[in-house]
C-alpha cells in the first residue's frame, strides 16, 4: 500500500497580493502541506519569488509538528543553482527543499539529461546537505527526463543521501493551468513498483478529472494550483484529490 495522501496546493495559482491569508486559508481548507513554487527566469521561462517571501508567508502557517506534518512548506525549486539557496530557504522556514535532477547534474544537461552519465554523484551530495540542515529532501524530474536516471540515487545505502520525495513533474515547469501529462504515469508506476514506501509526488495539471489516472498509478503527494485556488470551494476540491488517493489505496 502506497504512503498516506498528502495534498499540496500550489501557492502559484493563488493571490500573490494577499498571500499569507491564502496560505493560512488552505492549510484550514484541509491542505496538508503548501506547495511553493520557486523559479528563477532561467530553469524555468517564469519567475516567482525568493527567500524573504518565503519568511513572511511561514509566519502566517504554524510550523509542522512532525516531519512532513501539516503546515509542511514543500518548496519546488525550479532554479539553475540549487546548491545556493538551500541555507537561504532553511532559514525563511522550507521543510522540504526539492531540487531538480537536472539542474544538480549540470546547467548544460538540463536540455538533454540522458546523454549526461558522469556527473550523477552531485544529487547525491545536494541531498546530503539538505539533510545536513534538517530539511526533507526531494529530487524533481522534468517530463523528458527518464526515470531510470533516479535509480542509482534511491538505491543507495547511505541514508543520508537518498531522498525523502520524488517528485514526477506532469507537465512541462514553468506555468500553472497546463494540460496533464498521462504518458509520465509509466515512470510513476516503475517507481512505485520498486519503492513501495516512497512519498511519489505529482505536479501539473492535476484535478478531479485527472486524479485517477495518477493515484492509480501510484502517487501519494498530490499537488495542484488551478484546480485548487480556482475552484468555487477550495476545501471540496481538496477533499476529492484526496478521495482519489484513498480510493486507490484500498
Ligand atoms: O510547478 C508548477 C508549474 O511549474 C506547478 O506547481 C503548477 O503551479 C501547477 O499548477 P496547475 O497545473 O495545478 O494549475
Amino acid at each position: 500500500m502506497a504512503p498516506a495522501p498528502i495534498i499540496a496546493p500550489s501557492i502559484l495559482s493563488a493571490d500573490f497580493a494577499a498571500l499569507g491569508a491564502a496560505c493560512s486559508k488552505t492549510i484550514s481548507d484541509g491542505a496538508d502541506w503548501l506547495h511553493v513554487d520557486i523559479m528563477d527566469g532561467h530553469f524555468v521561462p517564469n519567475i516567482t519569488f525568493g527567500a524573504p517571501i518565503v519568511a513572511k508567508i511561514r509566519s502566517h502557517v504554524e510550523r509542522p509538528q512532525t516531519a512532513y506534518g501539516k503546515g509542511t512548506f514543500d518548496c519546488h525549486m525550479m532554479i539553475s543553482e540549487p546548491k545556493k539557496w538551500v541555507k537561504d530557504f532553511q532559514k525563511a522556514g522550507c521543510d522540504n527543499y526539492c531540487f531538480h535532477y537536472e539542474a544538480a547534474i549540470d546547467s548544460t544537461a538540463a536540455e538533454n539529461p540522458e546523454e549526461v552519465t558522469d556527473k550523477k554523484t552531485s544529487p547525491k551530495e545536494m541531498i546530503a546537505y539538505i539533510h545536513s540542515l534538517n530539511m526533507r529532501a526531494g529530487i524533481a524530474i522534468k517530463p523528458k527526463t527518464p526515470v531510470d536516471v533516479l535509480w542509482e540515487i534511491l538505491d543507495n545505502h547511505n541514508k543520508d543521501e537518498v531522498p525523502d520525495m520524488v517528485l514526477v513533474m506532469t507537465v512541462e515547469p514553468g506555468f500553472g493551468g497546463q494540460s496533464f501529462m498521462a504518458d509520465m504515469m509509466p515512470k510513476v508506476k516503475a517507481l512505485r513498483e520498486r519503492f513501495p514506501n516512497l512519498n511519489i509526488e505529482v505536479d501539473g495539471g492535476l484535478s478531479e478529472k485527472t486524479i485517477d489516472q495518477a493515484a492509480n498509478a501510484g502517487a501519494n503527494v498530490i499537488v495542484a494550483g488551478s484546480a485548487v485556488f480556482g475552484a468555487k470551494s477550495p476545501a471540496d476540491a481538496i477533499s476529492k484529490l484526496r478521495e482519489g488517493v484513498e480510493k486507490a489505496n484500498l
